[in-house]
């Protein structure tokens, strides 16, 4: 017996002749923040889909609490699912959305739920089809906060939230799961704004796992190397580069994976060593040699 919440083995969805996600086979374990992170059309909803139950693979398997989610009413009571498309009824007012969610899951906190309304500032009587792009996402974030499931997936939960409700959800979000520990996966393009809520990193490209790091570990695993380009290159040759930048004589090489040892040695060589974000890594690991020199 493992304690994983999720467990995908080979998990593959096509449609048609394209492979939306590929072979992925990963792990989450109880009570942790994971960033599913990747480009436009990587394979990030999809892959929540399976994981949800929304969708059927095509190969492989996906195990949630043990179990398959598909029409898995003991699984899908313990997850909840806040997706940038969520609809709801047309007559529905902000107030009829937070009445019905008990009734899709069993740790909901109306009180909670209350105070998350007054901290976005949502209009209860409003009705929902008449919210700004920012309220509906806010109806999102709350539902998925107050729901308190076991296993909470957000899929870009803040098309049109402000930087203030941004903030305010992640410093809500941060201080409810200390103490309500649970499985959260954040799929986001703001990378840099949750890097530091983020306790492991799954990074999917054209359906692939690239990255599966926990996000301590993937941070040490990039550091850009900055001198003359003389001293840059001597340092660099022979490494794993991910990116290349210079201007005039000087140099700037993110490469991968450096020692103790070799980090003394380019400090040595009057080297300067920074460290690059969790952002700037995943960019040159999800971006081709070709777009990189098109862009440089
Ligand atoms: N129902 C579908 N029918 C056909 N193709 C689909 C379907 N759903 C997704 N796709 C395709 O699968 C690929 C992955 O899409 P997906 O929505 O999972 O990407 P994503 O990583 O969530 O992208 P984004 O960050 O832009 O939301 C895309 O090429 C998309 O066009």
């Amino acid at each position: 017996m493992t304690d994983h919440v999720i467990e995908a083995n080979g998990l593959t969805r096509r449609f048609g002749s394209l492979t939306a996600v590929d072979g992925a086979t990963f792990t989450m374990d109880a009570g942790k923040i994971y960033g599913l992170l990747g480009r436009n059309g990587a394979g990030k909803t999809t892959l929540m889909q399976l994981m949800t139950g929304q969708d059927f693979a095509t190969d492989g398997t996906v195990r949630v609490f043990g179990q398959s989610p598909v029409e898995n009413a003991s699984v899908l009571q313990r997850t909840s699912f806040i997706k940038e498309s969520q609809r709801y009824p047309d007559d529905f007012r902000v107030k009829h959305v937070f009445r019905s969610a008990p009734w899709f899951f069993a740790n909901w906190d109306a009180e909670y739920a209350e105070r998350l309304i007054d901290d976005f500032r949502l209009p209860t009587t409003q009705r929902v089809k008449k919210l700004s792009r920012g309220q509906l996402s806010s109806i999102g974030v709350i539902v998925g906060l107050a729901s308190r499931a076991p296993l909470t997936f957000f899929d870009e939960p803040y098309l049109g939230l402000d930087a203030v409700a941004r903030q305010i959800f992640y410093d809500r979000l941060l201080e409810d799961y200390a103490e309500h520990p649970r499985t959260i996966v954040l799929s986001t393009h703001l990378i840099d704004e949750v890097a530091d809520l983020l306790e492991h990193v799954l990074v999917i490209d054209q359906g692939r796992i690239i990255i599966d790091q926990a996000a301590e570990d993937l941070r040490g695993t990039a550091t850009a190397v900055v001198g003359t380009s003389t001293a840059v290159n001597a340092f660099v040759e022979g490494r794993e580069i991910l990116q290349r930048d210079g201007i005039g004589g000087l140099a700037s090489v993110t490469v991968a994976g450096l020692s103790e040892a070799d980090r003394a040695a380019a400090t040595a060589a009057g080297l300067e060593l920074t460290a690059v974000s969790l952002q700037q890594l995943i960019v040159r690991r999800t971006t081709t040699v070709n777009e990189l020199e098109q862009s440089a």
